[in-house]
């Protein structure tokens, strides 16, 4: 994409993790080091660890080798020791990235690391139900396979909104090759991207350098998180969202903001007014049609759990005070 062509608009935004949502320059070589050090693997230090990030990361340390039998060891000991003692802060500012590209886009995490990771990642985090779907290095190692598969699902389109339902409205585009990008910190993982056609957005603060990104095709490489939001999201980044990102989470429990509750608003942040004030009145006619929509496709014979009970007027208001004093 040449600097004066205008940056499509964007559907869909596939992350890596490692380096890229969370920081791992230190915490992932700690954990491989253990790996090379057991397996004599011969990497001396964390820059040759990042350079294996260049192609695949499993096909780069099968090369360091025997036979394949050991790569398989390898691989399976690598993943063992990320899921049972790899948990890395987040990059900072990425959380509140991701709550604001969750009210426009659908978004997903792929990456090499083990889903047992990614899980205990996300939810410690509150992260977890901003996220569609999650592709780990152990049920999809190669990220052009997983993106193929994202792109062919049907129901695509249906992204989260920081609460465990998926958004039933769903009233945005498919996304398409033009507007699916790939967010990551690997020359690797760009070049996946570049084959399967999708684009490739770059990081500086993870394994590989802004300029390495750039030359394997990034169209942009964001030195601070919130530069994600403006390059992906445009004009787009000041509105407030349509579709059911006024829903807010859930109390309690993984994506839940800390203030969240019946008044409080989206979990992603999306229900902020152009003036960054809260659009509580946006957010609740949301949640009405959705409401509205739920109990129209539920199972006849069932009771109706998603309408809420009607406002009490002022005589209940004062029946209700009147109940209070009683009780006193
Ligand atoms: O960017 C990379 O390739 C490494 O990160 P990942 O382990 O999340 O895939």
């Amino acid at each position: 994409m040449n600097a004066h062509s205008p940056t499509p608009r964007t559907e869909a935004v596939l992350f890596d993790l490692d380096g890229t949502l969370v920081q791992t320059r230190i915490a992932s070589w700690t954990v491989f080091s253990t790996i090379n050090d057991r397996f004599e693997l011969g990497v001396d230090g964390p820059e040759q660890y990042f350079d294996l990030f260049r192609g695949n990361v499993y096909e780069s340390i099968a090369k360091l080798c025997r036979d394949e039998a050991q790569a398989a060891e390898v691989k399976e000991a690598f993943l063992a020791l990320l899921r049972a003692e790899y948990s890395p802060p987040l990059v900072p500012g990425v959380g509140d990235v991701v709550r604001r590209l969750a009210g426009h886009c659908t978004l997903a995490v792929m990456s090499s690391n083990a889903m047992q990771v990614m899980r205990r990642v996300l939810t410690d985090n509150d992260l977890a139900f901003c996220f569609a779907h999650v592709f780990g290095g152990d049920v999809i190692p190669d990220k052009r396979a997983a993106v193929r598969t994202f792109l062919a699902d049907s129901a695509n389109t249906f992204g989260r909104r920081c609460s465990a339902d998926y958004d039933e409205i769903g009233l945005r585009q498919a996304p398409d090759l033009a507007s699916t990008v790939l967010v990551t910190d690997t020359a690797g993982d760009v070049r996946d991207a570049i084959e399967v056609g999708i684009r490739a957005v770059g990081v500086a603060w993870g394994m590989h350098s802004a300029e390495e990104l750039v030359a394997a095709g990034a169209e942009f490489v964001a030195l601070w998180p919130q530069e994600l939001t403006a390059h992906l999201l445009g004009d787009a980044a000041t509105l407030p969202p349509g579709g059911a990102c006024a829903v807010p989470p859930a109390g309690g429990g993984a994506g839940a903001r800390p203030d969240s509750g019946p008044d409080a608003g989206c979990g992603c942040g999306c229900d902020r007014g152009p003036d960054g004030g809260l659009d509580p009145a946006a957010a609740g006619r949301v949640r009405r049609d959705r409401r509205r929509i739920a109990a129209g496709a539920r199972e006849p014979g069932l009771p109706d759990t998603s309408v809420p009970p009607a406002r009490p007027g002022p005589q209940d208001e004062l029946l209700e005070a009147v109940r209070r004093v009683m009780r006193r």
